[in-house]
């Protein structure tokens, strides 16, 4: 009735109206549109009134895509389609907690945001100075923040808590005193969202029925994502007509880390002893080759329901795995092929770590490509070692700067106590302001009467290096604070639990380095790169997607590149040292759930791209790589992708004809043109079939190159 042809499993599951239901599907099978029909299905069929569905999905943003797809299929149709609710579980928790605290008289506090005085941040580390007597490092208070993440979303018991597998020591002590401090000053956290939300639902039998009563149907996407306590939640919400309509593949659990339950998902029908289960298979987004090539993939996993994916859409083009020297030659490949494409927003370049997207967020700056960014939290551009290096370039040119000094005197490798810094603070309390703005803080700790002789040395030698490094003005500022100023000696003497993240952020920060000329420079690009983050993930323009994995669950897109598939990024280096030590494979199968969702967003042309070389650094081939390579008997295919031996006389290759862009034509594949040269290879962009890769000496052998 819509204008869409659905297959006899869709129509049955739109059309589902009273009663839990569940939809086990395959990629791309039509779970979001078969949601979306269901709901147009009701409020035109059965004419619920449109405020009485809500909608819930994993994040905010795929919340706002899927309201945007809903009007899009019917908005036509519908009179007041904005009334229909899509939103996540969390943001619907708060604001029952918002109204249940107003109703109650008691203050709300939200201790998210990292600017407030009070945040969760703050008290974390607070509680864990107080109660192990040390500083938590960055990578701590991540694994901290993970774990409670975790067992609130699990509901934990104590017991249990008691015994979750952690590096940080005192835990569960950490852990009840961060609950006990929100529970008196009536604070909370994202996490809380759902505990409090719970609790109030428990709790307050007026208030749970007022819910229960405002909406007489409840729909969840990506249902393999729900937690155990969200999934609380939605049952008490669903009592008693239980109308309770999910969707979900088990393939594409992807957040197991924050309590994501995909049992949930197949217990469904034991739960609802009443619940309809509809399965779909058929993939309508993919050419074959794609959807050939990920079924494979998906099938080396062995936590998981089997399931068939198949698509009736035709070959398609072959996928391509792209070998690049290093990360350079990726970027500039992917750029000079983007260049050619006419539909940039139907390009996504996604990768597992948002460090991957740094150089190519400079790069398409450079080369004025517009793009969008889905994740608005780019975390390399906050990580503690980007604010260390900047920290460190800016005092060189402000030596007179205590609070600067402040964040990087104990990582200089001087020994310096706190009464030595306290003795700078005085002396410098005791000076006017322009005499502050002239000194050198190095200068004023050379006073303090109590410093070994060795601490002298050490000081007057980085004041020394300092002045150097200032007055030479030159882009060497890593190698001085890596290696003079001995910040990797720091590094190194740090409880790091992820080397991978450490590495990845200086061998970023050395690319960046790589492109400037001064220190100035390189604090002008990271501040430059901010507010472009900033800016490219709220202007929703028409431009390359870039994301990562996690972020593009439900989408598609004609083109996509999958870059930096290599061992310690995707998969990542805790699940390969899980599988190595310990022989567990979850957290390894869950990456390859990460590059399932990453392969199956393709329509028409899929890219798996790799490097040899990281930041210098030799990588490791991705085990998914070789397993596609296994999968698409690559090795019998090699020579035709990358022919090294051929003897060619470059004299004759008419540069100026690439360089326009001249229209050429190949026997097999008919007219094209280069879009790229590269050692003895020349990427052709074909009229018919897309771009493909075309030795020269065949390039010269059909004309398209004379
Ligand atoms: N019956 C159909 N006929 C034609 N196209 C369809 C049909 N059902 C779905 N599609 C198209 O298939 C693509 C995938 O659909 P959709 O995004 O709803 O799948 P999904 O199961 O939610 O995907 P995923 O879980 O991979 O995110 C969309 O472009 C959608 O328009």
């Amino acid at each position: 009735m819509f204008g869409i042809q659905l297959n006899e499993q869709q129509r049955l599951a739109s059309l589902h109206k009273d009663g839990p239901a569940i939809v086990l599907a395959v990629a791309g099978a039509g779970k979001t549109t078969t949601l979306c029909t269901r709901t147009a299905n009701l409020i035109t069929k059965h004419k619920i009134n449109p405020k009485k569905i809500k909608t819930m999905t994993f994040s905010r943003a795929a919340a706002r895509d899927m309201k945007e797809r809903f009007i899009k299929l019917f908005g036509e149709h519908i009179r007041h389609i904005h009334d229909v609710e899509f939103s996540t579980i969390h943001s619907f928790a708060y604001s029952v907690i918002a109204y249940y605290y107003r109703q109650k008289n008691i203050p709300l506090i939200i201790i998210e945001n990292e600017k407030e005085e009070v945040n969760k941040y703050y008290i974390l580390k607070d509680i864990f100075k107080t109660v192990n007597h040390e500083y938590i490092t960055e990578e701590q208070l991540e694994e901290l923040l993970t774990q409670i993440t975790y067992i609130k979303n699990m509901m934990l018991k104590t017991e249990e808590i008691e015994e979750i597998k952690t590096t940080i020591k005192n835990f569960a002590l950490i852990f009840e005193t961060y609950e006990n401090i929100k529970k008196e000053k009536h604070y909370i956290d994202y996490d809380d969202m759902l505990t409090v939300m719970y609790n109030i639902l428990i709790h307050e039998p007026q208030l749970l029925k007022a819910l229960q009563n405002k909406y007489d149907y409840w729909q969840v996407d990506e249902f393999q994502d729900t937690s155990i306590i969200q999934y609380e939640i939605l049952k008490l919400l669903a009592e008693p007509n239980n109308n309770l309509f999910c969707v979900g593949d088990d393939d594409q659990t992807l957040y197991s880390w924050r309590g994501s339950y995909p049992k949930i998902l197949l217990d469904f029908p034991k739960a609802f002893k009443e619940a309809k289960v509809y399965f779909m298979e058929e993939n309508y987004r993919s050419t074959q080759d794609i959807i050939k090539l990920s079924n494979r993939v998906i099938s080396l996993n062995e936590q998981r329901y089997k399931k068939n994916i198949f698509t009736q859409k035709g070959k398609g083009l072959p996928v391509f795995i792209e070998e690049f020297n290093n990360e350079k030659t990726q970027i500039k490949t992917i750029i000079e092929e983007i260049k050619q494409k006419k539909q940039l927003h139907e390009v996504a370049i996604l990768f597992r770590n948002n460090f991957s997207a740094i150089p190519f967020i400079d790069s398409f700056q450079e080369n004025n490509i517009p793009f969008y960014i889905r994740e608005h939290k780019m975390s390399f551009l906050k990580h503690w070692i980007v604010k260390d290096i900047v920290s460190f370039i800016e005092f060189a040119y402000r030596p007179w700067d205590l609070e600067l000094f402040n964040n990087i005197y104990y990582k200089l490798n001087a020994f310096l106590s706190k009464q030595s810094i306290l003795h700078v603070v005085q002396q410098l309390e005791k000076m006017d302001a322009t005499e502050r703005g002239e000194i050198n803080v190095f200068d004023i700790l050379l006073t303090y009467p109590h410093l070994k002789y060795y601490q002298k040395d050490r000081i007057l030698r980085i004041k020394y290096d300092f002045d150097v490094f200032r007055r030479q003005n030159t882009n060497s500022f890593m190698h001085f604070i890596r290696k003079r100023l001995k910040y990797d000696e720091y590094l190194g003497k740090q409880d790091l639990t992820s080397e991978e993240v450490v590495n990845n952020t200086i061998g970023t920060l050395e690319y960046l380095a790589s492109n400037v000329t001064t220190g100035l420079d390189f604090i002008d690009k990271i501040n430059g790169l901010k507010s472009l983050v900033e800016e490219a993930s709220r202007n929703k323009q028409k431009g390359v997607i870039l994301s990562t994995i996690h972020s593009a669950k439900g989408l598609e897109f004609d083109d996509v590149y999958v870059i930096d598939v290599i061992n310690g990024v995707l998969p990542n280096t805790s699940s390969l040292n899980q599988l190595k030590k310990y022989e567990d494979s979850s957290e390894f199968e869950e990456e390859r759930r990460a590059f399932y969702v990453a392969l199956t967003r393709a329509r028409k042309q899929l890219k798996i791209c790799s490097i040899k070389k990281r930041f210098e650094n030799i990588t490791e081939e991705s085990i998914f790589l070789k397993e596609v390579k296994q999968i698409l008997n690559i090795n019998q295919l090699k020579p035709n992708i990358r022919s090294k031996e051929i003897d060619i006389d470059t004299t004759k290759i008419d540069m100026n004809a690439y360089k326009k862009g001249k229209q050429l034509k190949h026997k097999a594949f008919g007219k094209g043109c280069i879009v790229m040269l590269d050692d003895s290879i020349a990427t052709v962009d074909f009229d018919s079939v897309g771009t493909k890769k075309v030795d020269i000496k065949t390039c010269i052998k059909y004309g398209l190159l004379i």
